[in-house]
């Protein structure tokens, strides 16, 4: 395909909070302040008139929205369309029909539960995270701090490694936990190649063979929340998992029903997603932000505790392999357009990303 043929919307306007909560208010408000936002440009005077719009335009279909947030079935036939959209304006949507069964999603929650009700000791045991392994209150090692502990596994092209996971005790763990990186590194890719196809570019792997290359560079990671009981005397604002953006280039994330993900939008306010444990949360990293020069956002994020309940996420971070080149896709950019990032390799940015704060923007360094 060439240049050429490859249409570039103009940007849609920034969503910020007011757009953001004005579309919560009702359905009919929504679609006018959806359709705004996605810069359809005709004047609505009445709700009926955008009704009959909506109605009367379906190439301007949009997804639905929950709370704010874009709800994408992976079998509706313009998936690829609404995923770009929301990659574009918010850096994250949830996606349903999404074929991972969830009966497997319990299991692997049942046995994360277990591991992480075991004594402080016996976790332990599994290796401090460094970065991998057992982890608590500390997040990387640079001095963040959290309220939460996680176990973070690497993902060669081999089954799980790690030692603890060897034991005979831990073969169900262990079973389980290659079951679900199969099924969530395959629902990455598909994703990945929708997005593709809604950019209208070829191939349609050009991002997903990153993450399925045998060197890929991913990670999985289980978080558990515990209940915080001093919140109310922190003014009922404890961080469990600071802000940050994700490194890589898409994240794939599932939580049990306790609220605490939000995200933050364009006008620095804070939402929260509220949380769907039969859905997954989809976020765009920096690495894919680059490959798109800027066009997808990698969206600012972070976890609040919660007094009462305790919340568990497993995120899949799909990465590139080490010495891949990541530089905005030609194929993405109009004519004229300039690359806003030097080219850097996945090895050469996860090493400066290694030595910075969850908070810092890690991408500042690479901007031309
Ligand atoms: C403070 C840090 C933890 C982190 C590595 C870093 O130096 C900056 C990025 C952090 C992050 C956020 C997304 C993922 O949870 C993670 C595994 C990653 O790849 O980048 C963590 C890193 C970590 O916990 O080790
Ligand atoms: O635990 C969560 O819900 C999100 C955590 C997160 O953003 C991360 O581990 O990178
Ligand atoms: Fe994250």
């Amino acid at each position: 395909m060439k240049l050429s043929q490859i249409k570039k919307p103009t940007e849609p306007p920034p969503l910020d909070s007011t757009s953001f909560f004005s579309s919560l208010i009702n359905p009919t408000t929504a679609c006018i302040v959806i359709l705004l936002h996605q810069r359809v440009f005709s004047v609505f005077s009445s709700p009926a008139f955008a009704a009959m719009v909506m109605l009367t335009m379906p190439v301007l279909k949009q997804s639905s929205f929950c709370c704010g947030v874009p709800v994408i079935s992976l079998s509706e036939p313009d998936s690829g369309t609404l995923l770009v959209r929301a990659c574009e304006d918010l850096g994250l949507f949830k996606v349903t029909d999404h074929g991972i069964p969830m009966e497997l999603i319990a299991r692997l929650e049942e046995e994360a539960l277990q591991f992480f009700a075991l004594p402080a000791a016996d976790k332990e045991l599994a290796g401090k995270a460094n970065p991998f392994s057992y982890g608590s209150k500390s997040i990387g090692s640079n001095g963040d701090l959290g309220w939460v502990e996680y176990l973070l596994m690497e993902i060669t092209s081999k089954p799980l490694s790690m030692d603890f996971l060897q034991k005979p005790s831990a073969s169900s763990f262990r079973s389980v936990l290659n079951e679900y990186i199969l099924e969530v590194r395959n629902l990455a890719c598909r994703i990945l190649e929708l997005m593709a196809q809604g950019l209208g570019i070829e191939p349609s792997d050009v991002f997903s063979k990153l993450v399925m290359d045998g060197e890929s560079d991913s990670m999985l990671r289980l978080n558990h929340y515990p209940p915080c009981p001093m919140l109310q005397e922190l003014n009922g604002f404890m961080t469990g998992f600071g802000e940050h953006t994700d490194p890589q280039i898409i994240s794939v994330l599932r939580s049990n029903n306790t609220a605490g993900l939000e995200i933050s939008l364009r006008d620095d306010s804070w939402v929260p997603v509220l949380p769907d444990q039969e859905s997954f949360f989809i976020n765009v990293g920096d690495s894919l932000q680059v490959l798109t020069n800027g066009r997808f956002r990698s969206v600012k994020h972070r976890v609040l505790a919660n007094a009462l309940k305790s919340r568990l996420s497993m995120i899949y971070f799909g990465g590139p392999p080490p010495g891949e080149r990541l530089a905005p896709l030609p194929l993405l950019m109009a004519e004229g357009e300039q690359s806003q990032y030097r080219e850097f390799t996945w090895c050469e940015y996860k090493c400066c990303a290694y030595k910075t704060l969850l908070a810092d923007n890690r991408l500042d360094r690479f901007h031309k």
